[in-house]
C-alpha cells in the first residue's frame, strides 16, 4: 500500500456491499472487507467482475490502477487505518445498532459511519449515540452515481468529498424523512404497479413496458420538473399545472391505499414474472443491465445532462497522463464493449475513435483547446492510415503515445502508437492534419503559441524511429 493510498472499511459485503468495494476498488483505494457469510467472497468477486467490466467503459481515460482487496475474519481488522467506514449489513436497526456499538469503539478521533440504509432515519441509526450519517446508494453501486446523504451536518461535510471523489453525485437533504427521495418515488409507483395487477388492468410485463418504451426514457435525462416543463409548452410549467391540475383530482392513482400482499397476490406477481423473465438468469440480466446503463450513461456524456455529467466531471479529475519513452501520453483508456464487433474483438472503427481522442490530446498540449478552437482556429484531418498489429479485447487498457513527425507552418503530422498492457504494441496510426481557419474553413497558419509549442515538439522528437510511417496501405513495415 502506498502512502497515499486510501482505505475503505466495508461492513457487510452482500448486493450494496459488494458494489461499494468495487466502486472503491476501482477508483484506487483499497478496500477491507468484513462480512460472516461465507459466500462474500464468491459474492463480491462476481460484483467485482461485472464492475471491472462497465465502470471504465464510463470513462474515456482510466482509472487509478486498482486498489488492493482483503477480506477480514473480524470487524476490528477491517476497521485498521481506514479512512472510510461503510455499514451495509442487512435492514434490520437492532443489528444496524450492535454493529455500530461494535465499530465505534475501534474508530479513530473524527471518524464515523457512513451506512447504506435503504430507509431508516440517521437520527434512528445514532440513537445510541454512534457517529452515523447516512449514505444512501442506489444499485449497482459501481454504476449509479446517485448518494442521498442525510444526517448531522459536520458528518454530511465530511462525507461528502469523499463520495464524490470516487464518481459519485451526492444529493444532501436537510430534512430527515423515511426513506429519503429516490425510495419514496419508488414506492409510489411500486404501489401503484401491485394495484394494477391487483384489479386486473395490467401485467408485470405490460408495466415494465409502459416504462422502458416510455416515460422511463425521458426521466434519465431531465427528471420530473424538467420534462413537465417542456410538456407545458413555450407557456411552461404554470401552464401544464394548469392544465394537468384539474386531473389530480381525479382517480388516475390509487397512492393513498395500499393492497394487501395476500397469497393470491404475490402468487399472481411471481407467476407473471417467470413468465415474462424466467428464461434469463438473475447474472445475465445483471450484465444486460450494466452493459445497457453503461450505453444509455455514455449517451448522457455526450450532452452533460443528468448523470452524464458527473462522469465527465469525474473524468477531469483524474489524474494526467505523462510520458513513456520521452513521448507524451495523449490517450489512456479502457475498451468498453461497445468497441467490439462480431469477431470478439476491437473492431477497426474504434482504433481511429481512439487516434482523434490522441489528437484531441496532442492538440491541447499545444495550446489548441476548447478555448482555441472557440476562437475560431483547428486543425482539421486530411490524410490518415492505421496498422492493426495485435488484437484488443474488452476490458483491455490501451494508452496512445504520440510523436510529432512534422509540425512546421499549416501541417501537423502525428505517429500515434497504441499499446497494450504488456507494453506491445496494438496499432499505429499515422495522421496528417491542417491547420484551419474555421470561419473561412481555409487552411492557415496556426496563432505563433501553438506554432512555437508544435515546433518544439517537433524538434524533440526529431531523429527517433517511426516504425511503418510513411508507408502505403499494404506495406508491412
Ligand atoms: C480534429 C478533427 O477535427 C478531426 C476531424 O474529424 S476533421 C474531419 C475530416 N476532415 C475534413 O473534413 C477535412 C476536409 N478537407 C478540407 O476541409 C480542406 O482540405 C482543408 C480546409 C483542410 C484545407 O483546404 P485548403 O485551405 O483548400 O488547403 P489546400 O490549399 O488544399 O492545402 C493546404 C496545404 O496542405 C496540403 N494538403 C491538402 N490536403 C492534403 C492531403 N490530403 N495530403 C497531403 N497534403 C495535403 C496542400 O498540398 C497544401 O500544401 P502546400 O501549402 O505545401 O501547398
Ligand atoms: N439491495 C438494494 O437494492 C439496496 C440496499 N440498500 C441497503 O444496503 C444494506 C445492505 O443491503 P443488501 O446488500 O441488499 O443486503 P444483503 O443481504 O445482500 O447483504 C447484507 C450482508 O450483511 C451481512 N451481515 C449480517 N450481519 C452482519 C454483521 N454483523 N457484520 C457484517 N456483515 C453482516 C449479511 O450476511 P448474512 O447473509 O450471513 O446475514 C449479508 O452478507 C441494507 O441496509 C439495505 O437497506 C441500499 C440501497 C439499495
Amino acid at each position: 500500500m502506498t502512502p497515499t493510498t486510501k482505505k475503505a472499511a466495508i461492513i457487510g459485503g452482500g448486493v450494496i456491499g459488494g458494489g461499494w468495494a468495487a466502486r472503491f476498488l476501482l477508483n484506487g483505494w483499497d478496500v477491507a472487507v468484513f462480512d460472516p457469510d461465507p459466500e462474500a467472497e464468491r459474492k463480491i468477486g462476481a460484483v467485482l467482475d461485472r464492475a471491472r467490466a462497465s465502470l471504465p467503459a464510463l470513462y474515456d481515460r482510466a482509472l487509478p490502477p486498482e486498489g488492493a482487496l482483503t477480506f477480514c475474519d473480524s470487524l476490528v481488522d477491517a476497521l485498521q487505518g481506514a479512512d472510510w467506514v461503510q455499514e451495509s449489513v442487512s435492514e434490520r436497526l437492532e443489528l444496524k445498532h450492535k454493529v455500530y456499538d461494535q465499530i465505534a469503539a475501534h474508530l479513530p478521533e473524527g471518524g464515523f459511519i457512513a451506512s447504506s440504509t435503504s430507509g431508516f432515519k440517521a437520527s434512528d441509526l445514532a440513537a445510541n449515540g454512534a457517529p452515523v450519517v447516512v449514505v444512501h446508494p442506489f444499485n449497482p453501486v459501481y454504476l449509479l452515481p446517485l448518494a442521498e446523504i442525510t444526517g448531522e451536518p459536520e458528518l454530511r461535510a465530511k462525507a461528502l468529498p469523499v463520495v464524490q471523489s470516487i464518481g459519485m453525485s451526492p444529493l444532501e437533504m436537510h430534512a430527515e424523512i423515511d426513506a429519503f427521495i429516490g425510495n419514496r418515488f419508488q414506492e409510489a409507483i411500486w404501489r401503484e404497479a401491485l394495484w394494477m395487477i391487483k384489479d386486473g388492468i395490467a401485467t408485470t410485463a405490460q408495466i415494465d413496458d409502459a416504462m422502458r418504451m416510455g416515460f422511463g426514457l425521458r426521466l434519465a435525462q431531465m427528471g420530473l420538473f424538467e420534462t413537465y416543463r417542456l410538456a407545458g409548452g413555450e407557456a411552461g410549467m404554470a401552464s401544464y399545472m394548469e392544465q394537468f391540475g384539474p386531473s389530480l383530482h381525479w382517480p388516475w392513482s390509487r397512492l393513498t391505499d395500499v393492497p394487501d400482499l395476500d397469497a393470491a397476490l404475490v402468487q399472481a406477481i411471481s407467476d407473471q414474472s417467470d413468465a415474462q423473465s424466467g428464461h434469463m438468469t438473475i447474472a445475465r440480466m445483471e450484465t444486460l443491465r450494466d452493459d445497457n446503463l453503461v450505453a444509455i450513461l455514455r449517451g448522457l456524456r455526450r450532452t452533460g445532462s443528468g448523470a452524464g455529467g458527473v462522469i465527465t466531471a469525474h473524468e477531469e479529475s483524474l489524474d494526467s497522463d505523462g510520458e513513456i519513452d520521452g513521448l507524451p501520453v495523449t490517450q489512456r483508456r479502457a475498451v468498453p464493449v461497445t468497441w467490439t464487433d462480431y469477431n470478439g474483438h476491437m473492431n477497426e472503427a474504434a482504433y481511429l475513435e481512439l487516434g482523434t481522442w490522441a489528437t484531441d490530446g496532442l492538440m491541447k498540449l499545444v495550446g489548441a483547446d476548447d478555448a482555441y478552437v472557440a476562437s475560431g482556429k483547428s486543425f482539421f484531418t486530411v490524410d490518415t492510415r492505421i496498422r492493426y498489429l495485435g488484437e484488443v479485447h474488452r476490458g483491455a487498457v490501451l494508452t496512445v503515445t504520440t510523436q510529432v513527425l512534422e509540425g512546421a507552418g499549416k501541417k501537423m503530422k502525428l505517429f500515434h502508437r497504441i499499446l497494450k498492457e504488456d507494453g506491445s504494441l496494438a496499432a499505429t496510426i499515422e495522421t496528417l492534419m491542417l491547420h484551419t481557419d474555421l470561419n473561412t474553413r481555409r487552411a492557415c497558419l496556426p496563432e505563433p503559441a501553438v506554432a512555437e509549442a508544435l515546433e518544439t515538439l517537433a524538434a524533440a522528437h526529431a531523429g527517433r524511429d517511426a516504425p511503418g510511417a510513411g508507408g502505403s496501405v499494404g506495406q508491412r513495415n
